[in-house]
C-alpha cells in the first residue's frame, strides 16, 4: 500500500512523557534517610504515523518502548503530552466517551503469546471476545462464520476453533492473538515484541503474514522491537530511543544507509556483517546509565566516541537532516562519521 504522508497522521504523539515514582516506601526512606526517587521513562517523545504505514520504535531494554505502547494503548496514563487518534487526544481524560468509541479502531499484540491467551478458553471463545466485548455481533452463526474468516485469515485451519492454546505451538498461538487482534476490524495496532519469543524461523513467517493483513486491510503498526532486522523487513520509519528519548527519527532506508545518531550507528555497528569478507561487529560499548540519575547533558554522552564539553553540559535540541531529525550536537555542528555501517551498507 502506497503511503500518503501528507495526509492527516492517524497517530500523532507529542511531547509525550511518563514518570515513574520507584521511591521505598515512607517508612524505609525514613529510617534509612532517603529521598523519593522518579524514573522518567518516556521523556519528550514525538512523532506521528500516517495511515498504512509501520513505525517502528527500536531501543535496547529500558529505553522506553513498552511505557510508549502502553500508553498508545491506554493502558497506563501520560504524565505529560498528548495521543492523538485521528485527532482526538486519547490521553485526555475528559474525553473518556470518545475514547471507548475509538477503542474498536485500535489493537495490540503482546511479545508472548503463551501469557496473552487465556488457557481456559477454547480459542474460538478467545477470538470471538472482541465481536461481543464490542457489541458487534450477538448471533452465534454469525460469531462462528467470522470466528471461522479469521482463522483462515492467519492461514490456520478453522477447525482449530475448538481447541486450547496449549494445542499449538508458538507461531501457532501468535497467529491465534492476530486473529483476535482482527476481530473487531481494526485500523491501527500496536505490536510489542511480536516475534521476539518465537524461534528464528517462525519469525518470518510471522512477519509476512502482519504485512499481508496490512496490505489487505490498509492497516497502520506501531511497532516495537529491539531487532534491527525486524525493523528493516517491516518498517517504512523509525524511532531510535534512548533512555525514554528519541535519538533519531528517520525513514527505514535513510537510517540503514546513513546513521546520523552516534547511537544509531552503535546499534547498527553491532549487528553482524555475515558477507564474505564483511567486517567484524562492534561490539555496543559501555552500560545504559541508571535512569533515576541519568548523566547531565546528552544523556548518550558517556557512551558517545563524539561526545566533547557541550555534550556534557546541554541536552541537544532536534536538528533536521534530510529526511531524518536527530538530538546531538555533533549533527548540529557537521562532525558526524559519514561512511554507511557495514552491515547494512547499500548495494
Ligand atoms: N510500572 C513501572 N514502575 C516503575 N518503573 C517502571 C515501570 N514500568 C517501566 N518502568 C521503568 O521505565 C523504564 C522504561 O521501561 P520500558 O519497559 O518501557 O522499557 P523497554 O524499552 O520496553 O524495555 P524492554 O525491552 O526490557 O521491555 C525502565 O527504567 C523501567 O524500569
Amino acid at each position: 500500500m502506497t503511503i500518503d504522508r501528507n495526509a492527516p497522521p492517524l497517530l500523532r504523539v507529542e511531547d509525550l512523557a511518563r514518570v515513574f515514582d520507584v521511591s521505598k516506601p515512607w517508612l524505609a526512606r525514613m529510617i534509612e534517610r532517603e529521598p523519593r526517587r522518579f524514573v522518567k521513562a518516556v521523556d519528550g517523545v514525538s512523532f506521528s504515523i500516517a495511515k498504512g504505514e509501520t513505525f517502528a520504535l527500536v531501543g535496547e531494554s529500558g529505553s522506553g518502548k513498552s511505557t510508549i505502547a502502553r500508553m498508545v494503548v491506554g493502558l497506563i496514563r501520560p504524565t505529560r503530552g498528548r495521543i492523538l487518534f485521528d485527532n482526538v487526544d486519547i490521553a485526555d481524560p475528559g474525553r473518556t466517551a470518545d475514547v471507548a468509541r475509538l477503542r474498536r479502531r485500535f489493537q495490540m499484540i503482546f511479545q508472548d503469546p503463551f501469557a496473552s491467551l487465556n488457557p481456559r478458553f477454547r480459542v474460538d471463545a478467545i477470538i470471538a471476545e472482541p465481536l461481543t466485548a464490542f457489541g458487534l455481533m450477538s448471533d452465534r452463526a454469525e460469531i462462528e462464520a467470522r470466528v471461522a474468516d479469521l482463522l483462515k485469515l492467519v492461514r490456520l485451519d478453522p477447525a482449530d476453533g475448538r481447541k486450547y492454546p496449549h494445542e499449538f505451538s508458538g507461531g501457532q498461538r501468535q497467529r491465534i492473538a492476530i486473529a483476535r487482534a482482527l476481530a473487531a476490524n481494526p485500523e491501527f495496532i500496536v505490536c510489542d515484541e511480536p516475534t521476539s519469543a518465537l524461534d528464528v524461523s517462525v519469525q518470518a513467517q510471522v512477519l509476512n503474514l502482519m504485512r499481508d493483513l496490512q496490505d489487505e486491510f490498509g492497516l497502520t503498526y506501531l511497532l516495537i522491537t529491539h531487532n534491527l532486522a525486524v525493523v528493516r523487513h517491516m518498517a517504512d520509519d523509525v524511532g531510535v530511543l534512548y533512555l525514554g528519548r528519541l535519538a533519531e527519527v528517520a525513514p527505514t532506508e535513510e537510517l540503514f544507509a546513513r546513521p546520523r545518531h552516534p547511537y544509531t550507528r552503535m546499534l547498527l555497528d553491532a549487528v553482524p556483517d555475515l558477507r564474505p569478507g564483511g567486517r567484524p561487529r562492534r561490539a555496543i560499548t559501555g552500560e545504559i546509565p541508571n535512569p533515576i540519575d541519568p548523566p547531565p547533558g546528552c544523556t548518550f554522552h558517556p557512551r558517545c566516541p563524539l561526545a566533547d564539553d557541550r555534550c556534557r553540559r546541554e541536552a541537544p535540541g532536534y536538528t533536521r537532516d534530510g529526511g531524518a531529525r536527530v538530538a546531538c550536537h555533533a549533527v548540529e555542528e557537521g562532525r558526524t562519521e559519514t561512511a554507511p555501517p557495514a552491515a547494512f551498507a547499500l548495494a
